[in-house]
């Protein structure tokens, strides 16, 4: 799991570990492990260009130590300064000593640079960049150098990921002590490039992350698996509400991201029925209504029921299992509905469909998106998976809930995924784990997990780091690409039980 902490709880432990090591000690681990990246990234640093952007901080104070090392390696490095009256003394110092400068023309310097370390705000930088740093900022960008952000990019909100104005744009980000959510979230998730962690020895033990990631070991381990004594019950059967005359292809959609999730049986209860059948013969199809359908362990409520929404959705809100509840089924969706089940639910709003049950803009949705999830799991004191680039699970929020459980951010998105029909797979996929007894935390940030690597498997490329391969794809792409996606995240063959050693 990779964990991410608010500026608070970084500064809590840092003031605890600069207590019982020598003053400026911190300082140096972290210039020198930003220092051996920029060198990393300038290949042969002996008579490179190298400007640091200054602010007045600490964050500036990590730029002139790590301009130090380089200068000290043969490196022609120049200082920004942001606020010649507010800056680093010691690391000035050591910068002047090792043969840098001071720039007394910024933009020339930036337009002739080779590597721009950004050191003008790390986690003390509010409110989107100053005045004075945005020309340096574009300077930046416009320059063709590689930009090497310390600690963040200068300009994004390192709690939330917001992005208010102007922000530096790296290539690569070297933060220290912890990632912060603001690394992992968009809209600044944009603006990191590839981020490097320099540990420096901070102890986070008992605190609670803010946002956390799956990766493939923690997917791997929470993977249903079945035994030899598993029936169709004991893998799950999850039932599926999806689909209408209009949209009967949601219902298709939504059963094959099902039974790729590892549904033992998948019920069907729609006007999609023919069409379901006709692709997948497994399902069991029926009229309706849903409670009368038979026994099923999870609902998927919502994908292409158009109108006809309301009914089918308080009937399964009325079951003792978990629900997930998507697309139109969210339109009609009280929270006091929500709240007063017993079992959990599990909501998957895109941006739109979250800035409805908020009551404000899908930009005001898209621009805070750790804040709206948040929200609407306290509004409804249930799960919310916020689906977008950087999709996010927020656990069940509001009165009830007094330990404040960090938000899973899913690192395996690709812009490929934004195509029609792709989120009634990715229900299906949840239902099917909230099905196999996953909690909803869990089934949801599996889905997402699962279904941003189908996306990518299915494209043929990478989606992350700005790294865009690949070729579009349909959701039944996505779909099929499912197993391959278990499959490389399970990563090795697992012998049956009772399989002698040695025989293939
Ligand atoms: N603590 C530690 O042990 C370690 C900390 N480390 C490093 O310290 C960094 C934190 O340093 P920090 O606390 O000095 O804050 P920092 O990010 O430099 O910014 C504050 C300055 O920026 C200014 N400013 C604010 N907003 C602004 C804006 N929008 N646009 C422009 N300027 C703005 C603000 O000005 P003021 O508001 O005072 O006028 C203030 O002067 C951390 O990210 C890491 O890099 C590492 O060395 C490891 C050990
Ligand atoms: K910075």
């Amino acid at each position: 799991m990779r964990a991410a902490y608010g500026v608070e709880t970084v500064r809590t432990a840092e003031r605890e570990l600069m207590a019982r090591l020598p003053e400026g000690a911190l300082m140096q681990r972290a210039a020198a492990g930003l220092a051996a990246v920029c060198a990393g990234l300038l290949g042969r640093v002996y008579g490179s260009r190298v400007v640091l952007l200054v602010g007045s901080g600490d964050n500036g104070g990590d730029a002139l130590y790590a301009g130090a090392r380089l200068a000290r390696r043969g490196a022609g490095v120049s200082a920004v300064l942001l606020d010649a009256g507010r800056v680093h003394a010691g690391g000035l110092a050591a910068l002047r000593a090792a043969g840098g400068r001071v720039a007394g023309d910024a933009l020339g310097v930036l337009a002739r640079a080779e590597l721009v370390v950004d050191g003008i705000t790390g986690i003390g930088g509010r409110g989107g960049l100053r005045d004075a740093a945005v020309p340096l900022a574009r300077a930046a960008r416009d320059s063709g150098a590689v930009v090497v952000a310390v600690d963040l990019p200068s300009g994004v909100e390192a709690d939330s990921g917001e992005v208010r104005g102007e922000c530096v744009r790296a290539d690569a980000t070297v933060t220290f002590g912890t990632y912060k959510p603001g690394l992992l979230i968009d809209p600044a998730r944009e603006y990191v490039g590839a981020v490097r962690l320099v540990e420096l020895g901070l102890d986070l033990g008992t605190a609670e992350a803010d946002v956390e990631a799956l990766q493939h070991a923690d997917v791997a381990a929470l993977l249903p698996v079945p035994g030899a004594e598993s029936d169709k019950y004991r893998r799950g059967v999850v039932g599926v509400v999806a689909g209408s005359e209009r949209y009967p292809g949601a219902a298709v959609l939504a059963v094959a991201g099902a039974l790729r999730g590892g549904a033992g049986a998948v019920r069907y209860v729609g006007h999609g029925a023919d069409a379901v059948i006709a692709r997948f013969p497994e399902a069991l199809v029926h009229a309706g209504p849903p409670s009368k359908a038979g026994r099923v362990q999870a609902w998927v409520v919502g994908p292409g029921l158009g109108e006809d929404a309301d009914g089918a959705l308080e009937d399964v809100l009325a079951s003792d299992v978990p629900v997930l509840v998507d697309a139109d089924g969210l339109r009609p969706l009280a929270p006091e509905r929500v709240r007063g089940r017993d079992a959990p639910t599990l909501l998957t709003p895109h941006a739109g469909e979250a800035a409805a049950l908020l009551g404000v803009s899908r930009e005001e949705v898209e621009a805070g998106r750790l804040v709206a999830v948040r929200e609407l799991a306290a509004l409804y004191g249930a799960t919310v998976l916020l689906k977008g680039s950087t999709t996010l699970v927020a656990p069940p929020g509001g009165a009830g809930f007094a330990v404040r459980r960090p938000v899973r951010v899913n690192p395996t998105g690709t812009p490929w995924l934004a195509t029609a029909g792709s989120g009634d797979v990715l229900s299906g996929l949840a239902g099917a784990l909230l099905a196999a007894g996953l909690g909803a935390m869990d089934a949801g940030s599996v889905a997402a997990y699962l279904h941003g690597l189908a996306g990518r498997l299915a494209a043929g490329g990478q989606g992350g780091d700005g790294v865009l391969g690949g070729a579009p794809v349909g959701a039944h792409d996505v779909a099929d690409a499912v197993p391959g996606a278990w499959r490389g995240v399970v990563g090795r063959w697992r012998a049956a039980p009772g399989t002698p050693f040695g025989t293939a």
